[in-house]
This record gives C-alpha cells, sequence and structure tokens, in this order.
C-alpha cells in the first residue's frame, strides 16, 4: 500500500522520510524469484540501489544474491548474513584492499573491468595462495535507448572490457595462475523498458559467447546484469514490474550451454516501488514569471534523481484536496537545480500540507549527502506504524 493509505500516521512524523511498503517490497521480490526461478535463473540484488538494512533483510530473506560494487557492499552483504558464494562483486575500480577484502570472503566472483585489473586481482590472490573466480565484464556495444547518463554498455564508456580487446584478455588468463575465468558479465545501462533491447542484446551476447567456445573456453556462467526498468509516470499502474516478460525474453533468446548458470544484477526493479519520500510543504509562494512554487523540506540531497538525470517522478498531495494546478515543486538546498518538478499537478497547496515523491525505494537513500549540511534522510517501514 502506498504511502497514501497511513497518511494519518505519516502526518504525526517529522519530515522528510522514506516511507517503504514492506508488503509491496515483498511481493515484487517473491515475483521476481518466481519468474527467475522458472528458468533456474539466479538473481542477485543490486545493492547499490538501496542498502537500508530492513530491505537488505528482506532481499535476504528471499533468497537473492548480492551484486556489489565497493568493498563496504561487500562487507554490508556478508554482516547480513548473505551468502559469499552468492555474491558477485562488479566495481569498475576495486582498490587492492577492496579485493583483498573479496578474496579473503571467497565470495562467488569477480567481474572483471579492464585487462589490468585480472593482473591485480591474480597477484593480489597469489599473496594468500587462492585462486579467484572471475567473470570478464565485456562491453557489447549495444544501445540500450535510456538516459545517457545511465547507459553503460556502449563503445566510447568507461565500463568494461571493450570487446576488441577480448583475445587480448584471453591470452593473458593463461598466464595468471591465480585466476580462473567462470563466466562472462554484461551490464548495458539502467532503467531500461523497452524489451527488444533486451533481445537484442541476448543475440549479441550468443556471439560473444560463440566466440569463447570457438576458443575452447568453457564459461560456467552468464551473467547479464541488471536495467529493468520501472514506471515512473503510473507507479500505481503496474507496481511489480514485468518480471514474466523480462526472464521470457531472456529465455527465448539466450542461447545457455548445458549446465550453464544465468545470473542478473538487478536492483530498480526491486525496490523502486516499495519506497517514497514524503516531505511537508514548508512555503509557498509565485514568482515573477507567474509559476507557483512550493517549497518542501526535502531536497536534492535526499533524492538527487532529478537534479542529476532530470529524472521524473510522480508527486502526489497527502493531504491536499481540490482541482488540480501547476506547481513547481523545489527543495531547500542552495542550487538552482534543487528542484522536483517544475510542473506537478496537485490541488491547492498550502503550508504544513504532506506531499508524497512516488518511485524513490532505488538510488533515492543510498545517493543522499549531507550538503549544506542537512541530515540524512530516516526510514518509515509500513509494518512499523
Ligand atoms: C554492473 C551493474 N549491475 C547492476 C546494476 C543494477 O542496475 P538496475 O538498478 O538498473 O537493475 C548496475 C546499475 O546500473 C550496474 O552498474
Ligand atoms: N543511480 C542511477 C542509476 C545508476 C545505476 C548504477 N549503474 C539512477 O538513479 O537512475
Amino acid at each position: 500500500m502506498s504511502a497514501r493509505q497511513y497518511t494519518d500516521q505519516l502526518q504525526k512524523l517529522d519530515t522528510p522520510f522514506y516511507f517503504y511498503d514492506m508488503q509491496l517490497l515483498a511481493d515484487t521480490l517473491a515475483k521476481a524469484v518466481a519468474e527467475a526461478g522458472k528458468y533456474g535463473y539466479k538473481v542477485h540484488y543490486a545493492l547499490k540501489a538501496n542498502f537500508d538494512p530492513r530491505i537488505v533483510a528482506a532481499i535476504r530473506k528471499a533468497g537473492l544474491g548480492v551484486d556489489c560494487v565497493s568493498g563496504n557492499e561487500v562487507r554490508l552483504a556478508i554482516e547480513s548474513g548473505c551468502l559469499a558464494s552468492e555474491i558477485v562483486f562488479a566495481g569498475v575500480a576495486k582498490s587492492d584492499k577492496e579485493i583483498r577484502y573479496a578474496l579473503g570472503q571467497d565470495i562467488f566472483s569477480f567481474n572483471c573491468e579492464s585487462l589490468q585489473e585480472l593482473e591485480v586481482i591474480n597477484a593480489l590472490a597469489a599473496e594468500t595462495g587462492r585462486t579467484a573466480r572471475i567473470a570478464l565484464r565485456i562491453n557489447p556495444d549495444v544501445d540500450p535507448r535510456t538516459h545517457k547518463h545511465i547507459s553503460t554498455g556502449q563503445a566510447d564508456s568507461k565500463f568494461g572490457i571493450s570487446y576488441t580487446e577480448i583475445n587480448e584478455a584471453i591470452r593473458s588468463l593463461n598466464r595468471l595462475p591465480n585466476i580462473r575465468i567462470v563466466g562472462i558479465h554484461f551490464h548495458i545501462g539502467s532503467q531500461i523498458t523497452d524489451m527488444e533491447v533486451f533481445g537484442n542484446f541476448c543475440v549479441k551476447v550468443n556471439k560473444i559467447q560463440q566466440w569463447f567456445v570457438e576458443q575452447g573456453i568453457e564459461l560456467k556462467h552468464l551473467n547479464l546484469g541488471g536495467g529493468l526498468g520501472v514506471g515512473y509516470n503510473d507507479p500505481d499502474g503496474k507496481p511489480i514490474p514485468d518480471f514474466a516478460g523480462y526472464f521470457g525474453i531472456v529465455n527465448r533468446t539466450l542461447e545457455t550451454k548445458p549446465g550453464q548458470t544465468v545470473h542478473f544484477e538487478l536492483g530498480r526493479s526491486l525496490v523502486a516501488q516499495s519506497g517514497e519520500l514524503v516531505t511537508r510543504v514548508l512555503y509557498t509562494k509565485q514568482n515573477a514569471a507567474g509559476r507557483q512554487i512550493a517549497l518542501v523540506d526535502a531536497g536534492m540531497t535526499d533524492l538527487i534523481r532529478p537534479a542529476l538525470y532530470q529524472a521524473h517522478h510522480k508527486i502526489e498531495s497527502l493531504t491536499g484536496q481540490g482541482p488540480l494546478q501547476p506547481y513547481m515543486v523545489a527543495g531547500p538546498v542552495c542550487e538552482s537545480s534543487d528542484v522536483f518538478a517544475k510542473e506537478a499537478l496537485l490541488p491547492e497547496v498550502k503550508r504544513g500540507d504532506l506531499l508524497t515523491i512516488r518511485t524513490a525505494g532505488a538510488y533515492g537513500s543510498a545517493m543522499a549527502s549531507r550538503y549544506n549540511l542537512r541530515d540524512l534522510p530516516r526510514s518509515v517501514y509500513s509494518d512499523e506504524l
């Protein structure tokens, strides 16, 4: 249930805060696990999307693995009780300290992002006589048809090993005894809503896999990363993303070898719709251009997506009533980009009204900062109200 169902309780609380619908979260995770399970696929939760302790506990309870991008994320996953054997570590620039820690935990796999990283992991693994399992993160040069700031798999990107370097990577594996290739990894971008993109991507993966077969390299795992998008415009229309369509198109297009396992690293699609940022209106005014402005107590420090990517989040009033009119909804931070919406349609807004910014469970609290020395946003959970 969305925050609206809890308005009476929420009105008594200090704002701003993230509200999490724990039932929707559990239902979303169960659906993802069930749909992936139909094909024996393994989903690793991309912890970067939200590392709130109750979210992580729900992830563990649902039986997902974890996808980490820093040593601290690997540590949090381990300390939260997630299995090391289900952790993938996919940072574009892993430090020696982070690699040593993950080696010590014997994680499932390192997703390696450069030729040099292969050498470094090999050297660090040799220090303690270990052999690290690795997957090559290959940049497949697929257009994800999403926002340019969240596209990761095109030719001119900092991510992954370019497909032109695969030959060299394979040659280097032969002289690096402390790493063992177990798979290939990809991640083409985030907030992808066009299923055809995933189909095209799988066709490319098939070609790349065929090349490995021709080199006599057996790949135990294929890791397709994450990227499944959610409906920011209409959060109530389809609160649970189309996991059936997503895993279905992969199943129809991806060519797997006997005994091979397929892995995913989903973040946004698992947690976005269960989170909302609830904020109180502090002031209203009109600017010289005639625009009505609602100044709220949440800012870009709590939810940076609109400022960073011009991302759209639906904004609703929990307490106002009447005909809708356009408002600029802006925060208190001293930056002109601290605006959640230029023209949110809301009933007449008054000081003290509660607004909710929807679809904020992914890359919301996780990207919060203390700029302007603001407090970090708190969390409120539906099952604790
Ligand atoms: C390597 C990798 N895996 C997984 C994810 C999770 O992506 P999403 O939240 O779009 O599912 C990301 C973030 O885009 C990523 O960079
Ligand atoms: N943080 C981004 C997505 C980046 C995902 C990480 N590769 C967002 O809010 O949409």
